[in-house]
């Protein structure tokens, strides 16, 4: 074992492989890490945080108008993008340090380049150094994918919205799942107009239908355009002589387009080290398949994430990959090669923080402190970031009734702060529950705030709960949440 240079070897920083890095140092073993862009990956960079912010930043304008309607004489002025944006990547930087600190602070070697694996137990890194290891974690997770449009590479992808020069006027969002989703009610919130268009016939595919029809409703209340089962047909730059606006120039109609830069490596939806240099995209012409044609300042493309596995080395070493290029792993994250282990993403199982760092977590156990430990993937509380949050854990009402045997709880009513506002907005609660134990199975919540809530019911969710000891549970009032304890009838059963 004195033989290697390292007992671990980390490829990724992100969620996954810094905790893994982290807890395995602390659990005795030489560990490095390669992370080949920012370290912190996806979540603290060009997801979760900057995502997060965002939604923060774009709420303000609902509830300035709320304050006016409580007797504030406040006024919304506008929303200066370029002031929010570098304060924004202030504190990106802050994070991006407390990573790089932690990981010496618990003594893990950092090398900031790009790795892959020359052999089950060697990585070559980017300026050709080899180094081995006896286990080696690929933590190198996804990216974002463009749909296979002629042009598609016109149109931004998630990583491009945190480094917008300016904020577009028009955009077009195509995509309905989280991250369509979040940033079409972002972009609205700062005052974008935004369409969108789905393949389907709903946002939010897999979530419960009752809820994704909510939420739904609410984005098309607040001006979100959504066109379901539309797609591009064709796309092009605005300023394509063929699609110039008659009578004005392209920046006339669309306001002063951003310099352009396309993607030339969609193996992380652009360039890594591009991150602090990447621009805006152009002004693009879209035809869609209900015959319209129209322009947008920005396309964005929120059509799904692919794991970064391409050019690794792994199959040239006998690691399996899956059909979407996924490494295939064990309950244990290992992977056909005895010695490479994967977590995260990069697995394609649940793409979700947490479900990165419960991986890195049991990694550890199982390979460093000898407690075999496989990751519970049961009952995993999530929440999408729309206005109105949507939170959500077990089964949604479609899933139990396949099963049968259920009761439905449901309250659908306007809460207090936006009724008193004028404030149209309805919040949904629904408990899911098998009808002969009474176990609770699902728990859904549409509301503002509803990714805390959904955290606290999922509490009781994993413990099992019954209904009836939820009903144990004394309401706190007057409180929204207070609902999910106070729900005396089934709205009905299934
Ligand atoms: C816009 C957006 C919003 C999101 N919001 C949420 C949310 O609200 N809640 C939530 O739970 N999840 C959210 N997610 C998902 C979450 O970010 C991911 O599930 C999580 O980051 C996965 O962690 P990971 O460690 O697997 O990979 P990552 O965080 O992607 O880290 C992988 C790292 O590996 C590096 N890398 C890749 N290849 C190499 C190589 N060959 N050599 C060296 N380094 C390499 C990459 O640069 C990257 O830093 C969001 C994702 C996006 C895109
Ligand atoms: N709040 C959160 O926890 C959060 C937020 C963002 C992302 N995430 C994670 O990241 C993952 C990826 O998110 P995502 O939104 O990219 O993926 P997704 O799978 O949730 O949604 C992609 C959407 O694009 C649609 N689509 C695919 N190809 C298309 C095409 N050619 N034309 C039109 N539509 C097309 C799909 O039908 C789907 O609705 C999520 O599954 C989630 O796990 C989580």
């Amino acid at each position: 074992m004195t033989d290697f240079d390292y007992d671990l070897f980390v490829i990724g920083g992100g969620s996954g492989g810094v905790r893994a890095a982290r807890t395995a140092s602390q659990a005795g073993a030489r560990v490095a890490l390669a992370e080949e862009s920012r370290m912190g990956g996806t979540c603290v960079i060009r997801g979760c945080v900057p995502k997060k912010l965002m939604v923060f930043a774009s709420g303000f304008p609902e509830q300035i108008e709320d304050a006016r309607a409580y007797g504030w004489d406040a006024g919304i002025g506008s929303f200066d993008w370029p002031s929010f944006r570098k304060q924004l990547h202030v504190e990106l930087d802050r994070l991006e340090q407390v990573y790089c600190s932690v990981l010496d602070k618990f003594g893990v070697e950092r090398f900031d380049q790009r790795a892959r694996l020359t052999g089950p137990h060697e990585i070559e890194l980017a300026d050709g150094t080899r180094k081995s290891a006896k286990h080696i974690l690929v933590a190198v997770g996804g990216h974002p994918v463009r749909p296979p449009f002629a042009n598609a590479e016109l149109g931004l992808v998630s990583n491009d919205m945190f480094l917008l020069e300016e904020l577009p006027r028009r955009m077009l969002i195509v995509g309905g799942g989280y991250i369509g989703c979040e940033f079409a009610c972002m972009m609205a919130g700062m005052g974008v107009d935004v369409t969108m268009y789905l393949r389907g016939g709903q946002i939010l595919n897999g979530f419960d239908e009752e809820c994704r029809g909510l939420v739904a409703e609410m984005m098309r209340a607040q001006g979100i355009d959504i066109h379901t089962g539309t797609t591009i047909v064709e796309m092009d730059r605005a300023d394509a002589e063929d699609h110039m606006p008659r009578g004005a120039g392209s920046d006339a109609a669309m306001g002063t387009p951003a310099e352009f830069n396309p993607h030339p490596d969609d193996h992380l939806g652009g360039n890594p080290k591009s991150d602090t240099a990447r621009q805006a995209g152009c002004p693009v012409w879209v035809k869609s398949t209900n015959g319209r044609e129209d322009t947008f300042d920005h396309v964005l493309f929120a059509t799904g994430r692919a794991p970064s596995t391409k050019d690794m080395g792994l199959e040239e070493i006998g690691v399996e990959l899956g059909r979407r290029g996924e490494i295939v792993v064990d309950e244990y994250s290992q992977s056909t090669v005895p010695s490479v282990y994967a977590i995260g993403d990069v697995t394609g199982r649940v793409e979700l923080t947490p479900v990165a760092i419960r991986e890195a977590m049991a990694f550890t156990r199982t390979v460093f402190m000898g407690e075999k430990t496989p990751v519970d993937y049961d009952t995993i509380p999530s929440a999408v970031f729309t206005r109105p949050e949507l939170g959500t854990v077990g089964l949604t009402e479609e899933q139990a009734q396949e099963r049968g045997g259920i009761d439905v709880y449901c309250t659908s009513f306007r809460p207090m702060k936006q009724s008193f506002a004028g404030r149209s907005g309805r919040t949904l609660m629904k408990l899911v529950v098998d009808k002969e134990t009474q176990v609770i199975l699902g728990a859904h919540i549409v509301a503002p705030e509803a990714a805390e809530m959904i955290q606290l019911v999922g509490i009781a969710v994993k413990a099992g709960l019954t209904k009836q000891q939820l009903d144990a549970t004394c309401a706190v009032h007057p409180t929204s949440s207070e609902e999910l304890v106070t729900m005396s009838a089934p709205s009905r059963s299934g």
